[in-house]
């Protein structure tokens, strides 16, 4: 008994539990489990409730983040375009057109009655772009792009298997050749048309083509890989409407815009929070002849166990016009993933509904017994598996061990490796966020802002637009920050404490570098940090105990991450994700993480 007692204290202190706290829950712990049942005091029966217990008994003095603000701001804003759009088409007498004038070209393409992209030729494609080629002289060019011009960037590489791949000038304000237009098959040419990229990345056009010859697929790739074109492009190229199931209002928010707005292509939703009269509308819009809406974005509660909406499906479905399901962030199927989602779970009825009709699902963080779940949880075993590698090679991970006046040590840390570059500072709760800015502004004169949940939605914007256009460095934020943002010089990412799994830190991370130039991810760390995502996990929306272990074991994890002593951060990062690395790729690669480095130097 005395061993074990030892061994749980030990445990407790370990994860950064205070030391005289944790011998008094213990002792109430030996009480309740009573004279028979202190056989079961043991670290491998009752440690993860102890610590949890622990959890309960400190003094919540923090205020965690949860997405649920960020959820319902998503839900006005939505709204809002919902409404505006419906004024608009009242006076125009169209519906679901999100036009802008300054896109026509692209409206032109995707809007009209007859404009599916499979019934053109390409000479009928080209010709149907107001003004811009004379198809009867080779010499004319194409202007590009219809999105921001970017400037064209350098290769960035993605290594699979040894072999490495090279995409470069993705987008370019230069222009392609009729010559170059010609030589292009409808995805490319609808790529660059319809999307303004040059060329596709790295399994792109595999995945388009998978979905264009009706194949049900599971597309693998890093964040800020480019999924969205993998199933948005398909959907302009086939007749119908594709279903896209995403878990989160923010993220259809965004793809909304970028949808209607950035490329004219006619996208709508269906939420379980919009008024009647809200879904009615779209509904009305999917029960026409010939709906004009490309995307139909829905929440996954909308989905499973609701017979009405079924039956639009049905309808759609009689009419050749159901072309796709899309199950986006498709982690959320699976209990063993960091997101679980219980309503994606309902999403099997869709294959057992519509077995003809083909489905993609997406993610960028999978470990192989997630997948297998993800793909027997969809109904679709036979899954066209495309995936690319995890990694992200001018990405450098370090963790550095915090002092006790790490505030201090943050600061030094920005100032003399990150001097005025654009950076991300995450941290666990909303008051870190907002002492961690306030610091950095007033004792570093580093320009920062925060950013959480909680911040009413014209501030976050207001956040959002200072830190895009370079006003200030560095936002110190909650995970909040993150969703549909898509800054490339992003050259630094510090988490200020631990991230709650490896599948969190990957993303959360993988905001730096996003231009494929080198950046660095550096995690500041102490065991007290462990605690304090306990109390986090404990204190979280709808606990259920089942899912604390699962997300202790997750946060284990993230912990052996951080007090790795030699071994390379990179390959446990993608050994996490089931892919292997020989670390001399690390080691001598263009960004090795610390330990390669110590080790080489
Ligand atoms: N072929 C391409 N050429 C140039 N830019 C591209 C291409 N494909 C996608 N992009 C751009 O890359 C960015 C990231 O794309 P997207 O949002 O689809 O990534 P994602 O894989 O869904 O990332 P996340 O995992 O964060 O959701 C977007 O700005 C998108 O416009
Ligand atoms: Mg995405």
């Amino acid at each position: 008994m005395e061993a074990e007692r030892a061994r749980l204290l030990s445990l407790a202190i370990d994860f950064g539990f205070d030391e005289t706290a944790a011998k008094k829950c213990l002792d109430r712990l030996i009480d309740l489990y009573g004279a028979d049942g202190k056989e079961f005091v043991t670290v491998e029966h009752c440690g993860d409730d102890f610590l949890a217990a622990l959890a309960d008994t400190m003094q919540e003095s923090e205020d965690w983040d949860d997405l649920q603000a960020a959820e319902s701001e998503a839900r006005v804003v939505l709204n809002r375009m919902f409404e505006k759009e419906f004024a608009n088409d009242a006076k125009k007498d169209s519906s679901m057109h999100w036009r802008l004038d300054s896109l026509d070209r692209a409206s032109s393409l995707t809007n009209d009655e007859d404009s599916d992209l499979e019934v053109l030729n390409q000479k009928d494609f080209l010709a149907r772009l107001p003004g811009t080629v004379d198809l009867n002289n080779g010499q004319t060019h194409l202007p590009l792009p219809l999105k921001e011009p970017l400037k064209p960037k350098g290769g960035q590489k993605c290594a699979k298997n040894g072999s490495e791949l090279t995409y470069k000038d993705e987008r370019t304000s230069a222009s392609l050749t009729f010559e170059e237009l010609k030589a292009m098959d409808q995805m490319e040419l609808a790529n660059v048309v319809v999307f303004g990229n040059k060329t596709f990345r790295p399994l792109q056009h595999q995945a388009c083509k998978a979905a264009v010859e009706n194949r049900d697929c599971f597309v693998l790739m890093p964040t800020g890989g480019g999924k969205s074109l993998c199933y948005q492009l398909p959907a302009t190229l086939h007749p119908g409407i594709t279903v896209v199931i995403c878990p989160l209002l923010s993220l259809i928010q965004d793809q909304i815009f970028t949808l209607n707005v950035k490329y004219g292509i006619p996208a709508t939703f269906l939420n379980s929070q919009q008024t009647s009269s809200q879904s009615l509308t779209v509904i009305q819009e999917l029960r026409k002849e010939r709906p004009t809406c490309k995307l139909l974005y829905v929440t996954p509660e909308r989905i499973a166990g609701n017979l009405s909406f079924m039956d639009i499906l049905r309808c759609l479905h009689q009419k050749g016009l159901l072309a796709r399901f899309v199950i986006d962030e498709a982690h959320c199927v699976s209990q063993w993933g960091h997101d679980f989602r219980p309503d994606y779970r309902g999403l099997c009825c869709l294959k057992q509904n519509f077995p003809g009709v083909p489905m993609m699902a997406l993610t960028a963080t999978a470990t192989h017994s997630v997948r297998k779940d993800i793909l027997s949880a969809l109904k679709i075993p036979g899954a066209l598996i495309l995936e690319t590698s995890f990694d992200r090679p001018k990405l450098k991970y370090e963790v550095v061990g915090k002092c006790r006046d790490s505030l201090k040590q943050l600061g030094q840390l920005i100032k003399e490796r990150f001097n005025n570059m654009c950076g991300i500072v995450y941290c666990l709760s909303k008051n870190e966020c907002v002492d961690v800015s306030n610091y950095l502004n007033q004792k570093c004169k580093i320009k920062t802002v925060h950013y959480h949940a909680g911040l009413a939605a014209h501030l976050r914007v207001n956040v959002q637009k200072k830190w895009q256009t370079g006003e200030v460095q560095v936002v110190c934020a909650t995970v909040a920050f993150g969703m549909g943002i898509d800054k490339p010089d992003v050259r630094f990412v510090i988490h200020n404490s631990m991230s709650k799994s490896i599948e969190s830190y990957y993303q959360e991370s993988g905001r730096a570098g996003r231009d494929d130039l080198p950046a660095a991810c550096v995690a500041l760390y102490q065991k007290k940090d462990f605690s304090r995502i306990v109390c986090m996990l404990r204190g979280g929306n709808g606990f259920n105990k089942e899912r604390f272990k699962t997300a202790m074991l997750q946060a284990r994890k993230m912990k052996e991450y951080c007090e790795l002593k030699t071994e390379c951060r990179r390959k446990m990062l993608l050994e996490h994700f089931g892919e292997s690395l020989d670390r001399h790729c690390c080691k001598y690669g263009s960004s090795p993480c610390d330990n390669c480095l110590k080790l080489s130097s």
